[in-house]
């Protein structure tokens, strides 16, 4: 059997084993699709089944989470933690709190973890969790009580050397605030590097939560530098989202002298042409959790416009910062007709294959997110490390750190994407790097 027969069987024994799991079969479809001349050097892959391995998690734990809301009524909602991989080191990954989260979604985010945090360069393996539970419009007690319902039964499988969880949609520094407390009032152990993104008040590390939206513009000045010494100054900018990742993005891109001109949420988006006023977003969305129409009432010269993708704004650089799927082939169209020229994932797999096909015909140079977006969990391995040496490093020092991550994770992609004869293509770098990686420990464990 040839090596690509060989992946498409792989492949369709995926599907057959995780069936309705569409995000996972596109995760493992575009891993799968770029791996062949790395089975072709490394015969030694193929006969010890690494590919077969890292598409099965090592552990797959969904739970029930009861709680009660503010006027007594029961709920419950379905927990989930997927231990993907383990070979470079703890299971690293966020938990996402949001009504779309099912075994798929958790499967797709622990699958394109496990390269990424390798990519890093850093100890951790790959893993990801999270709920069904729809955090929107509820009260912070209410987030309290499922958070502590959540951690109930989630912390027998967690721990410093076991498994590490962070943010995600959904899940930002109030839920690990209460993730932890319940953590440390369930075992009585004072455990800082059982999660990362904590508060800075309780062993949170500097730069955690602006390192996945500085991460990614760093990235980009990276590429922007690679073809021909360019950088972000002077670019006109969209960032979709409003969250965690787009806000630190949409920050990075003004200290760099480019303009984010657009940014959105699943309402809508917003368009304000003198560059996106940060402070106002995060007020908005940090410390009101209001929607981003508010952002054109506190604004007046900028406009909302519901229902529309944000895509439709003429820009040079765009970063999806905000879901899966969501930068569709008509909006790739829409991107390359607008003149946008280069194209980075701030979020997990924000691009469809269809896009990703449109931007390398056009020419688009593009970043996949398990590079581009790797600096949060990156600063996380950095949080880690502080925790474990009862240390605390300067926000100057932390950024310098990431900055310095970012570009090896960019030199990386970039050399192994020239060694494999695909010049510029980050998807494949990023893709036979991170897999060679993983697989190279795996070998080394024997068959585990
Ligand atoms: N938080 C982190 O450190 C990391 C996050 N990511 C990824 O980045 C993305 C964003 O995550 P966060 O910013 O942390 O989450 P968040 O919960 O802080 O923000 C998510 C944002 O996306 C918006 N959004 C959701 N669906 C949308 C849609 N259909 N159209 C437009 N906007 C939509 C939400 O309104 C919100 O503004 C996700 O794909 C996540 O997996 C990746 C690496 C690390
Ligand atoms: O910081 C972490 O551990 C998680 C980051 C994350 O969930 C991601 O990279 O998608």
């Amino acid at each position: 059997m040839s090596v690509q027969e060989k992946l498409e069987s792989i492949f369709t024994s995926v599907v057959r084993r995780n069936p309705g799991e569409d995000e996972f079969h596109q995760a493992v479809r575009e891993v799968l699709d770029s791996v062949a001349p790395a089975l072709q050097k490394h015969p030694e892959y193929a006969e010890a089944k690494i590919i077969e391995r890292i598409c099965e998690p090592e552990r797959q734990i969904i739970f029930r989470v009861p709680w009660e809301d503010d006027r007594g009524e029961v709920h419950i909602n379905r927990g989930f933690r997927v231990e993907f991989n383990s070979a470079l080191g703890p299971y690293k990954g966020g938990l996402r709190f949001h009504p779309s989260v099912y075994l798929g979604i958790v499967k797709f985010l622990g699958f394109e973890q496990l390269f990424k945090n390798a990519l890093t360069g850093m100890p951790i393996g790959g893993g990801k969790g999270g709920s069904d539970f729809d955090p929107k419009g509820r009260s912070d007690r209410e987030v309290m009580r499922f958070c502590q319902s959540f951690m109930t039964e989630l912390y027998r499988h967690i721990g410093e050397y076991t498994d590490v969880p962070a943010g995600d949609i959904g899940v930002g520094g109030r839920e690990i605030g209460y993730l932890f407390g319940q953590y440390k009032r369930i075992t009585n152990r004072y455990e800082s590097g059982v999660l990362t993104g904590k508060g800075l008040s309780y062993g949170g590390a500097q730069v955690r939560r602006e390192a996945t939206g500085y991460g990614a513009v760093f990235f980009a000045e990276e590429m922007l530098r690679a073809d021909g010494g360019d950088s972000l100054d002077g670019k006109r900018v969209v960032v979709s989202g409003s969250g965690n990742v787009a806000i630190y993005a949409i920050e990075k891109v003004h200290q760099l002298g480019g303009t984010v001109v657009a940014c959105s949420d699943s309402s809508g988006f917003v368009h304000d042409d003198k560059g996106i006023n940060v402070e106002v977003l995060k007020h908005l969305k940090e410390v009101r959790r209001a929607r981003i129409n508010d952002y054109a009432d506190a604004v007046p010269h900028a406009t909302f416009v519901a229902g529309r993708p944000i895509w439709e704004v003429p820009c040079q650089v765009a970063l999806p910062c905000a879901t899966q799927n969501e930068l569709t082939a008509a909006d790739a169209g829409t991107l390359i007709a607008g003149g946008c020229t280069i194209v980075v994932e701030g979020a997990n797999m924000p691009t469809t294959p269809e896009a990703m096909r449109a931007f390398a015909e056009a020419g688009v140079r593009f970043a996949p997110g398990k590079a581009a977006n790797a600096g949060g969990v990156a600063a996380s391995a950095l949080e880690m490390q502080q925790n474990a040496s009862r240390d605390s490093w300067t926000f100057g020092h932390s950024e310098e750190k990431l900055r310095e991550i970012m570009q090896t994770i960019h030199a990386r992609c970039y050399a192994t994407a020239d060694e494999y004869g695909m010049p510029g293509n980050y998807v494949a770098g990023a893709n036979i790097e991170g897999f060679r990686l993983v697989a190279e420990a795996m070998l080394a464990h024997g068959l585990i």
